[in-house]
């Protein structure tokens, strides 16, 4: 059944798009893109007389079918319909109707705009060298719409080439592979080609001065010139960790995977562009203790890049899947221990969103309606760790890995390069039962799925979680609660938590908040024998601070102010100002913070965070 995308306002049910070719030009002048987008499209019904695209933010100047000798015709466009969240359609004419199966080949001429969400222009202040400017695109889930005219709907799969115009000594980079460039003067022209075939919301560029740094004969690390070593040092095992999702499921198939750290107004932790994957500089921690999101984006190479969600309503098949591939990884690398943590924090952070966003609030459902609504709105933890407790209990429920993981594998074999919607997952996890071990169906007809697919708030069903890895966290924030009583911190030391990997500080600290507000003279103790307000790692400075806000500990509000201004990660912006601004005497500081750094955020994390702040 053709499921329409309530996000998109493409005819995608008329006619695809099978290949895209961009051809643009950076002006970082005037912070825009310029040039082409030509598409190649296939008529999939009858009597099909036009094409409408997405488009969001951009100027279009004209388009043209263009003939097999490549000679242009213009084309009546009407650009009237425009949506308030999922931008302008833009409907061209086609000369002559096509028929199933019939094709054409449509060029549009063009240029972004300085609204365009998916593009973020920095000035040369804002990198790290200082010296140059640098342009990064972030395209999930509907902004590519705003890089170029395209059918922006996850259920259309494409193959895209490209030619990006760059000026010297910058470079250009793309999700796909590099394929040569040509000298034009003063600027570089830079070829990327990517045939295996793709979502829109993984096109992907980025233009700076960037160097590369190689881990093995497929991956290597980019970024500044200035944090290149850094960079290369904290990632040099994620050939480890793409040799283990092979070896869970099949062969990867996008041939490179690079890796970008982009400067530190990047969103989120990282995004999974193909064969270059971007994320955020705050991994870089100096003793690898955040590459667990690498293992996430990698994993992304098989959910999410390879079996795609059909529409952002069932976003948790790329998530929740992407999350179990994650932590089956961490417990290849780090032991089994160490993934049931995982699962505990994942599980913390689901119970944060479904209070954030209320238990009856229906975008707390795995699969919630997301008519007329921004998916960037709908965003949360939920997609990813209830679609993940849905996978470990089905995992725990038809016999553990040795019977899950082989259907794992399957999964992928069956729907690799398809869009599919959650209705397309059950009828395969039932079948595959069906003709391997039938007796699991009676397991699975017993599973409330009604509950578990489509009702807000929790799952029907807790998991238990291995709470013994955490135990000495949990011991160690009950010493800590029981001195709140006593007065008497003489009991503790820094070599309490020498031992902890990053999950169980967090975990720790996120014990102590569940008791939150704690006294002053706690924290105050707290941060002495930890050092948590200068720690390197990121996820431990975000869970202290906190901790310290729920208290309305003012000590910490110049480290709060300095995390918001030297780092546009929403994982930790938003949830920081939230806090800050919920403090007795922080709701000045938070405007004045925001209205600061504002600029500094990428287009998506100042209007969340806008919004947040009923600014
Ligand atoms: C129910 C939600 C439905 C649709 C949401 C789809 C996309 C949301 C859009 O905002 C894009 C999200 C991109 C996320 C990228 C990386 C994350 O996996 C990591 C986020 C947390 C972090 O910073 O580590
Ligand atoms: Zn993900």
């Amino acid at each position: 059944m053709f499921e329409i995308d309530p996000n998109s306002q493409a005819n995608i049910d008329q006619i695809v798009t099978r290949h895209l070719h961009l051809s643009l030009a950076v002006d970082f002048d005037a912070k825009i893109l310029r040039g082409s987008a030509t598409l190649d499209l296939e008529a999939i019904s009858d009597n099909v007389e036009k094409v409408v695209l997405d488009t969001n933010h951009l100027n279009v100047s004209g388009s043209f079918i263009v003939n097999k000798d490549g000679q242009e015709q213009a084309l009546k466009t009407d650009d009237s319909i425009r949506h308030p969240v999922f931008g302008t359609a833009l409907s061209i004419s086609l000369p002559n109707a096509l028929n199933k199966g019939e094709s054409a080949k449509v060029k549009i001429d063009y240029e972004t705009t300085s609204e365009s969400g998916a593009l973020q222009f920095l000035t040369p202040e804002q990198t790290l060298g200082k010296n140059h400017p640098y342009l990064f695109t972030q395209c999930q889930a509907i902004h590519a719409r705003s890089l170029a005219p395209c059918q922006d709907s996850p259920g259309i799969k494409i193959t895209y080439s490209a030619d990006i115009k760059a000026p010297n000594p910058l470079r250009a980079l793309m999700s796909a592979i590099s394929v040569g460039s040509e000298e034009a003067g003063d600027h570089t022209i830079y070829k990327f080609s990517q045939k295996t075939t793709m979502p829109s919301y993984l096109l992907a560029i980025v233009c700076g001065n960037i160097v590369k740094a190689d881990i093995s004969d497929r991956c290597a690390v980019w970024t500044e010139p200035e944090n290149i070593d850094a960079c290369a040092w904290e990632f040099a095992e994620m050939e480890k960790s793409l040799k283990i999702a092979e070896d869970l499921l099949t062969p990867y198939s996008w041939g490179r995977y690079d890796l970008l750290v982009l400067p530190p107004s990047f969103p989120y932790g990282g995004m999974e562009n193909p064969c270059l994957t971007f994320v955020t500089p705050t991994l870089i921690a100096g003793d690898r203790s955040l590459t667990d999101v690498v293992g996430h984006e990698i994993s992304h190479s098989w959910s999410g890049n390879l079996v795609t969600t059909k529409n952002w309503e069932h976003f948790w098949l790329n998530e929740g899947w992407t999350t179990f591939f994650e932590r089956k990884i961490v417990g290849r690398l780090e032991g089994e221990d160490a993934r049931q943590l995982s699962s505990v924090i994942g599980n913390n952070d689901l119970k944060s969103a479904v209070e954030f966003f209320g238990t009856s609030n229906p975008l707390t459902a795995l699969v919630p309606k997301l008519d007329g609504i921004d998916p960037d709105d709908a965003f949360s933890s939920v997609p990813y760790d209830k679609g993940y407790n849905l996978l470990y209990y089905l995992e725990q429920l038809l016999g553990g890995p040795e019977v899950f993981e082989p259907y794992m594998r399957e999964y992928i074999k069956e729907f690799q390069g398809k869009s599919i919607t959650t209705d397309d997952w059950k009828e395969f996890l039932f079948k595959y039962f069906e003709n391997t071990c039938p007796e699991k169906v009676e397991v699975l007809n017993k599973v409330d799925w009604e509950h578990w697919l489509y009702k807000p708030g929790m799952p029907p069903v807790e998991n238990e979680f291995d709470t013994r890895p955490q135990q000495v966290c949990i011991d160690l924030a009950n010493k800590w609660l029981g001195a709140k009583d006593s007065g008497d911190y003489s009991g503790f030391s820094e070599s309490d938590i020498t031992n902890f990997s990053t999950m169980q500080k967090v975990i720790f600290l996120t014990r102590l908040q569940d008791s939150a507000p704690l006294p002053a003279v706690l924290l105050k103790n707290l941060d002495s024998f930890y050092s948590l307000t200068n720690s390197r790692n990121s996820e431990v400075r975000f869970s202290w601070l906190s901790l310290a806000l729920k208290s309305n500990f003012e000590q910490v509000f110049d480290a709060v102010v300095d995390m918001l201004s030297t780092q546009g990660r929403m994982k930790f912006t938003r949830p920081l100002y939230r806090l800050l601004d919920a403090c007795p005497d922080g709701k000045a500081l938070t405007k004045e913070t925001f209205l600061k750094n504002r600029n500094f955020y990428h287009p998506i994390c100042s209007r969340l965070i806008q919004r947040d702040l009923g600014l």
